[in-house]
């Protein structure tokens, strides 16, 4: 393994590190919570979609449906093969894209953020502007459809269960630093 000057670990080919799990489960946060920690650069797909369409997540759900914006998804994801030691928090639901998964496991990490839904539905912001969140039940019925496709893709697995962000941050930290992640 080898170091830089400042003593970080530097990796060889694509060694990104994917963030997955449900709505609000804190993907974002700890991205940019590491990135800013271990000096790595930090990017979230569903703005790099937003960027890529030039439309919001949710217009590209209404106007061109679920399918395509899982394409899109796939797309962007494909874009960073070109580039290094990403942090990358994903899309809730990137787990139900097959291609998607295919390119995580290629380029690097996969690690899911476990927690329950009541820990999410806390968490999520403007319920009203999601395109994926219509109601608690709704919500609820996805999370037990969504739970085993993120543990059937998961390297890594972060227990969220009632930890505040700080500790989940230095959880997450001193696990991928152990296994020369980070
Ligand atoms: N462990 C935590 N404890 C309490 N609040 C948290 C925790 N992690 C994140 N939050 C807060 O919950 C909200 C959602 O977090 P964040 O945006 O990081 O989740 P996400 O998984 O990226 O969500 P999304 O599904 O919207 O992409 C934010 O307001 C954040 O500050
Ligand atoms: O869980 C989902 O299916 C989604 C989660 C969000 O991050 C966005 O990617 C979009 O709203 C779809
Ligand atoms: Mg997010």
């Amino acid at each position: 393994m080898k170091h830089s000057e400042n003593g970080y670990v530097v990796h060889e080919g694509c060694d990104h590190i994917f963030f997955v799990g449900f709505l609000g489960a804190g993907k974002s946060t700890l991205a940019r919570n590491l990135g800013a920690l271990f000096n790595r650069d930090f990017v979230d797909t569903d703005r790099m979609v937003e960027r890529m369409a030039k439309k919001t997540v949710c217009q590209i759900f209404h106007e061109d449906g679920e399918a395509r914006f899982r394409e899109l998804e796939a797309q962007v994801l494909e874009g960073l093969a070109k580039r290094k030691s990403l942090l990358v928090s994903c899309g809730g639901g990137i787990v139900e894209g097959e291609r998607s998964c295919e390119l995580m496991h290629a380029m690097g990490t996969v690690v899911f953020l476990d927690g329950d839904v009541e820990d999410s539905l806390r968490q999520i912001q403007h319920p009203e502007i999601r395109p994926d969140f219509k109601d608690e039940a709704c919500a609820r019925r996805l999370y037990r459809a969504r739970r085993p496709l993120y543990e059937q893709e998961a390297d890594l697995r972060i227990d969220i269960r009632h930890k505040s962000f700080e500790q989940v941050t230095s959880e997450a930290g001193q696990l991928l630093w152990e296994k020369g992640l980070l």
